[in-house]
């Protein structure tokens, strides 16, 4: 279980989280999902002991952060933002070299990776691009088959092949019992993978469910083309409006007396969408605001 509560963190005056709090229990992925600055690097290296914070407890396992950081370290598989190592070893060297810092490091699963993620080991660090380097990063974080795995912005700079390969990478670790959080400002890939998200705005989580729940009490998108009857459905939020369709937007709760009506109407094809997490995000943005 990682538990992370009520956690404060100012940058001197600059907010740098307000009040950040989640559980993820174990075989469970976690998606920290928010714009830029909204404070998900913050609390991911609050959570690597990497800065102090003001206020709140962050547990891992039975280990407090950071103070007995030390006794969970090689249990943790993390993935900074940005990946830098020496710059002038060369990758496979990188990897020996790391053998060194753990004791339980799987040498068959580290060549899984690099076949899978078809990294060059031949090349210096430093010739890299930016994807390779996280092919680097992802796969010396996670080598030592660790329990938890903490991952910041995995995805950025990776083709959506190699995404899909991370995805994938990421669902195994979960059926193997990993606890996983990760970072994005990607939504869609959030959906596909995690089982919990945490909406993070200005330092706050103003919305945590899981995706199922989350497009549950939004409202859907229904296409409706060559309709006649369009005045029968003066009641119903009308999305967009063209020649051949109108799409309206549906609560969960109308659907019924949306498609009592329509039975009654003639009416070509029609399209039902629940509504993307982009979507429902923007909506949580927009509607915090007001
Ligand atoms: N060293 C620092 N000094 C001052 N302010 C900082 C520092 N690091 C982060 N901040 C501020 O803290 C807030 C949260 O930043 P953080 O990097 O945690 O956000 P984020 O959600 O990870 O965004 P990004 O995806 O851009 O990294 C931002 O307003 C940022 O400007």
């Amino acid at each position: 279980m990682i538990k992370v509560e009520n956690i404060k963190k100012y940058y001197g005056k600059y907010l740098g989280v307000e009040d950040i709090s989640f559980k993820i229990k174990k075989g469970e992925i976690y998606g920290l999902i928010g714009p830029n600055g909204a404070g998900k690097t913050t609390t991911i290296r609050a959570m690597m002991g990497m800065i102090s914070i003001d206020e709140g407890r962050i547990t891992i396992g039975d280990k407090n952060i950071p103070h007995d950081l030390k006794h969970i370290k090689n249990k943790i598989g993390y993935l900074p933002g940005e990946v830098n190592f020496y710059e002038n070893m060369r990758v496979k060297d990188f990897f020996d070299f790391n053998d060194r810092f753990y004791k339980n490091i799987d040498k068959k699963y580290e060549k899984e990776l690099i076949d899978l993620l078809e990294l060059e080991t031949n090349k210096k660090f430093k010739e890299l691009s930016m994807g390779n380097k996280k092919k680097v990063g992802i796969i010396q974080a996670i080598v030592h088959r660790p329990e938890y795995i903490i991952f910041d912005e995995p995805t950025n700079g990776l083709d959506p092949l190699l995404q899909h390969k991370l995805y994938s990478i990421l669902e195994k670790e979960k059926e193997r019992g990993a606890t996983i959080l990760f970072s994005s400002h990607i939504l869609s890939e959030v959906e596909k993978i995690c089982d919990k998200v945490g909406i993070v705005k200005k330092g706050k989580i103003i919305k945590e469910s899981n995706i199922e729940e989350i497009a549950k009490v939004f409202k859907k998108t229904i296409t409706i083309y060559k309709l006649k009857e369009i005045n029968k459905f003066k009641d119903f939020e009308i999305k967009e409006q063209e020649d051949s369709y109108i799409t309206y937007l549906v609560k969960n709760d109308d659907l019924n007396s949306f498609f009592e009506i329509l039975s009654k109407c003639s009416y070509e094809d029609i399209e039902i969408k629940r509504p993307s997490l982009e979507e429902i995000f923007i909506d949580y943005y927009r509607s915090d605001e007001e």
